[in-house]
């Protein structure tokens, strides 16, 4: 009998497509039985395939509406994630409202979110009572995360001078100590992988009363070392060696905690840990289809993925939709978890 074969179809901004269809991940997938095709994106998605899987990350009203008419063509094909589930991290707001809303315990250490308040307008900003409860230094965030660069465009703001330059609307978070390093957990289904990275140094009390601008510009802090990031490696050289990892446990209780709420597969987020406390840790960035190709070993473990969402479909027993051109699964049928 034929091998049977499965069509994952990806839908990736150039830059996206560059960094994560790489030779290496093209070759492991079809050695076991996945082919990943591109989906022209000037033509109309329900006119290509047949894919069992669509794995996409493109922004627009348009992307979503092809995707439903294809959704309506193809009932089986697995659309990696759903858009509506998507868009709720497109909102810094929305992003981090689902982590207030987990119901996690663990023996020693708590999480939550910083405090922050969104700003629409200047004139809120000015306005001292919409500041309640909130301590400068704070950070402006943009508040739309649409992969955009100027999504990433933030400022450490120190006191209300630095307030002139900022650009509604933003959502201002209060800026915690923490030590320098930042925890990104990487979640794929259900294997969860917790990396260190540098992030903004603490600010000192002169600091915080000194600063004569009153306001710093920043843009993607940790993805500064563009260069190879074999953990090992990266940790001496970003002097990340000493900061002790948050208990595993803890990190993947919160990550599929996160997942359920959300209903995606593919995400990381970013956690601080609180340096006054020392066991409270703050979620303060969730991503969709973050930038997995800096994980060591990322070929196997999305390989893994989509074989165990391919067989998934098949053992759930979905009827078959057009999609009779791939034959006979060829996947190994061990998914590896934590
Ligand atoms: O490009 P990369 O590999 O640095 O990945 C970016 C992510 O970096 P990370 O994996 O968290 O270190 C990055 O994470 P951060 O927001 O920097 O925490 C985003 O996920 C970014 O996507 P977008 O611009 O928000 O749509 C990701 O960018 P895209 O590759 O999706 O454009
Ligand atoms: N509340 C905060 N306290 C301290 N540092 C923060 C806080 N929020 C963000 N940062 C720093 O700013 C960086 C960028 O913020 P983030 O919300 O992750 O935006 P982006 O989506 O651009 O990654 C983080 O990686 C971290 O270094
Ligand atoms: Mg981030
Ligand atoms: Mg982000």
């Amino acid at each position: 009998m034929a091998e049977r074969r499965f069509g994952v179809g990806y839908a990736l901004a150039p830059k996206k497509q560059r960094s994560f269809i790489q030779e290496s991940l093209v070759n492991l997938a079809r050695s076991r039985g996945i082919d990943l095709v591109r989906i022209d994106t000037d033509r109309s998605l329900a006119d290509q395939g047949p894919f069992d899987c669509v794995l996409h990350k493109l922004y627009g009203d348009d992307w979503k509406l092809q995707l439903a008419e294809f959704r309506v063509k193809n009932p089986n094909a697995v659309i990696l994630d759903a858009p509506e589930a998507i868009e709720r991290l497109h909102n810094r707001i929305s992003m981090l409202q689902v982590v207030s809303e987990l119901k996690i315990e663990h023996e020693s250490n708590t999480f939550g979110i910083p405090k922050q308040i969104v700003i629409y307008d200047k004139q809120t900003l000015f306005d001292r009572q919409a500041w309640e409860g909130l301590k400068f230094p704070v950070i402006a965030k943009p508040l739309v995360a649409d992969g955009s660069a100027k999504s990433h465009k933030m400022a450490l703001v120190f006191n209300h001078d630095g307030l002139d330059n900022l650009k509604p609307p933003i959502v201002l978070q209060e800026f915690v100590n923490h030590g320098g390093v930042i925890f990104k957990v990487y979640v794929v289904g259900e294997y969860v992988k917790c990396v260190k990275r540098k992030s903004l140094p603490d600010v000192s009390e002169e600091e915080k009363l000194g600063s004569l601008d009153g306001l710093m510009s920043f843009s993607q802090i940790s993805n500064l070392a563009n260069n190879e990031r074999t953990d090992d490696k990266y940790y001496k050289m970003m002097q990340l060696d000493d900061t002790e990892m948050p208990p595993q446990s803890f990190i993947t209780d919160i990550a599929r905690g996160l997942q359920q709420a959300m209903k995606l597969n593919l995400f990381n987020f970013d956690v601080i840990r609180d340096a006054r406390f020392g066991n409270r840790y703050l979620i303060i960035d969730i991503n969709y289809f973050p930038g997995y190709a800096k994980m060591p070993g990322y070929e196997t473990l999305l390989t893994d993925f989509f074989c165990d969402i391919v067989q998934k479909r098949e053992k759930d027993g979905v009827e078959s939709t057009g999609l009779d051109s791939y034959e006979v699964l060829s996947c190994d049928d061990e998914v590896r978890k934590l």
